[in-house]
């Protein structure tokens, strides 16, 4: 995020059909009732080439060992990834910790099926072509931007990321230890999760509490706007 922005630019979500490559600072906004996100972030989503699931066959995987049916669905665009080549590690580091967070997500759906009396396979097959996005969020601190603010908001009211639920069945999400994620708890006051070194933090997303008949609910949280002098760097994998 320490590029120049027509580095960043040179591989812009916009450029793109679906959810892949980089979000400038403030062109997104979770919740239409909240600021725009003071955030910037670089993200891609699922390809079976990536898949540690899928090391066995030749890469890239011809597309004949990939059923139609999958295929339709698969919205990575690879071309991104040239864009970050000037940064010299940023591709293989990134797509190591893809990996290793898809197989720890596998691990986990076993964890949640016995949670729900259920036989520890019961997600395999449906996770064999997983919904698999990854985001490297960047939050700047706010206070250098503070008059780049819209008009009429009050920075009070300013959010580095919207109130809202993930979509997926659930996200790993990794935060570094600067703060600022909030929860909202079913006794609706927003509880922070404070950053704790080593750990990951687990959120439902919709999905699952679709499938387990609203069982488990989907956690609304939101990320206050950065005003500490470091920036923040969180990194969500959203799965289902
Ligand atoms: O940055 C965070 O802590 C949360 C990120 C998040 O909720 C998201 O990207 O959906
Ligand atoms: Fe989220």
């Amino acid at each position: 995020m320490a590029q120049p922005i027509d580095v960043k630019q040179k591989v812009a979500r916009k450029k793109q059909k679906y959810w892949n490559g980089y979000f400038e600072k403030i062109g997104s906004q979770a919740n239409k009732s909240e600021s725009r996100d003071h955030k910037e972030n670089f993200g891609w989503q699922y390809s079976p080439n990536l898949d540690p699931l899928y090391d066995h066959l030749p890469h890239p995987i011809p597309s004949s060992s990939i059923p139609d049916s999958v295929m339709e669905y698969i919205r990575a665009e690879d071309e991104i990834w040239e864009g970050t080549l000037s940064c010299p590690g940023f591709k293989e580091n990134a797509i190591a910790y893809y990996r290793s967070m898809l197989s720890l997500a596998r691990r986990l759906t076993k964890v949640f099926a016995l949670a729900l009396d259920l036989d520890e396979n019961y997600f395999d097959d449906i996770t064999t072509y997983p919904g698999a996005d990854l985001a490297f969020n960047y939050y700047p601190p706010v206070s250098s931007d503070v008059g780049k603010v819209k008009e009429g908001e009050a920075l009070a009211h300013d959010v580095g990321l919207g109130s809202h639920t993930d979509l997926q069945c659930f996200t790993l999400l990794w935060q570094d230890m600067i703060g600022g994620l909030l929860v909202l708890n079913r006794g609706g006051e927003w509880i922070k999760a404070t950053p704790i070194k080593g750990t990951i933090v687990v959120n439902i997303g919709d999905f699952l509490m679709r499938m387990t008949n609203d069982k488990w609910q989907s956690t609304v949280h939101r990320v206050e706007v950065n005003k500490t002098s470091e920036p923040r760097v969180s990194m969500p994998l959203f799965f289902g």
